[in-house]
């Protein structure tokens, strides 16, 4: 019997109703398979939190998260509480960088029964490995004087060591799919990193002859997620570049309800953490209408993380199984609740057991 040990974190806005439902999710994905069981632990950390202790999460929230096997997030955000860089860097960037979860994997793919907002998508299948630890996400810089004035400065940092890993990550990942990857630069425009990221793409390109490349400026490259996505399979990008075209991918995929991520510690030191690509979502909470299908897609990460490829297979069919019948929350056209997606799901699953 695999156990595994899960934080479970659901943050703010609608990642406390997509949470639980993925948890619920996970739960008949133990039951039908016999031989893994998780054992979830919910942490309040939210900017709920924040207003009652002054913090996003208490002193030693570090050491106690440092304990469990994977972390299972929300979102974090609630700007009408807490201003969005003091709650981001204090829960979700914070857990991103200690827990060096160095990189972050982004997948979008024409997902069956759900339309996209493209005329011609054809068939797409993409994967972006998104540099997680450093790059224009940074603390380095500052404000000085005031009024007219004022002037505000905010480094980007790449290191050798951290630019070089994200795109050796992209190989390998490569490796194993259609043996593509695209590099996103601006070196036209960053004229001291993105030139470096380049020289740095084309070492590690070397020590991978089987895999093709491509470089593209992120300007025209966010351009082409529109136009064509199809001709992409692995894109490696710094940390701000593979936000952004994260949500066109998501956004191209039919909506960002539907997107999946995870944040993936490669030293095995941490755990790593497991949360999708959309925020808080404001302006549809309380109202029991948030896709699970992105928490729940990353719930099947989280498996494929653990060895538990076969599960998260049949997970993924089966969530797809339920949109392709038209069984759909509002963003991607429907009129189903987050409730009754969710026990579609865990009832098509356990017909499969
Ligand atoms: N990883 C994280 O925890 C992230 C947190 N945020 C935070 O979330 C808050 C809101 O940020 P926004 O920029 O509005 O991005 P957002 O992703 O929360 O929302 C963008 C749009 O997508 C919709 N949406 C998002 N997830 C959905 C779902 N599961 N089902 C249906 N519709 C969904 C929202 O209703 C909204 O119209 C802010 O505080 C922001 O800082 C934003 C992005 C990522
Ligand atoms: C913060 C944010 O938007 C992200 O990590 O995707
Ligand atoms: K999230
Ligand atoms: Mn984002």
């Amino acid at each position: 019997m695999t156990k595994l040990k899960i934080a479970s974190i659901p943050g703010d806005g609608i990642g406390t109703e997509v949470v639980p439902a993925a948890i619920d999710v996970l739960k008949t994905v133990s039951d039908i398979h016999g031989g893994l069981s998780f054992e979830f632990t919910e942490f309040p950390y939210s900017c709920e939190y924040y207003l009652e202790h002054g913090s996003m999460m208490p002193e030693d929230g570090l050491e106690r998260l440092k304990e469990f096997d994977a972390i299972f997030l929300g979102a974090v955000g609630n700007a009408k509480l807490v201003p969005d860089h003091v709650s981001l860097w204090g829960l979700l960037i914070k857990l991103r960088r200690e827990f060096e979860q160095v990189i972050n994997v982004r997948p979008a793919k024409i997902f069956s029964g759900v339309r996209s907002p493209l005329v011609n998508p054809k068939d797409f299948d993409l994967i972006v490995v998104r540099e997680n630890s450093e790059g224009e996400y940074s603390s380095v810089g500052g404000r000085i004087y005031q009024g007219e004035e004022e002037i505000a400065i905010q480094n980007a940092i790449f290191s050798r060591r951290g630019t070089e890993r994200v795109m050796r990550y992209a190989f390998e990942l490569a490796a194993k799919r259609n043996r593509h990857v695209t590099s996103a630069t601006k070196s036209n425009g960053i004229v001291h990193s993105m030139p470096f990221w380049d020289e740095v793409f084309k070492d590690v390109s070397r020590d991978y002859p089987e895999i093709q490349t491509d470089s593209q400026h992120i300007d025209a490259l966010a351009a082409f997620f529109v136009t064509n996505p199809s001709r992409f399979d692995v894109i490696v990008a710094s940390n701000l570049f593979g936000d952004v075209l994260t949500d066109i991918g998501a956004a191209v995929m039919g909506s960002i309800g539907i997107a999946p991520a995870a944040n993936i510690n490669v030293n095995g030191k941490y755990p790593s953490m497991f949360e999708p690509v959309h925020g808080s979502a404001p302006d549809i909470i309380g109202k029991g209408i948030a896709n699970p299908i992105g928490q729940i897609w990353t719930a099947k990460m989280m498996l494929d993380h653990f060895g538990e490829e076969e599960i998260g297979s049949v997970l993924l069919e089966v969530v797809e199984s339920v949109t392709h019948d038209g069984i759909l929350t509002p963003d991607i056209g429907g009129k189903h609740s987050t409730t009754e997606v969710t026990t579609e799901i865990i009832t098509r699953l356990k017909a499969r057991a």
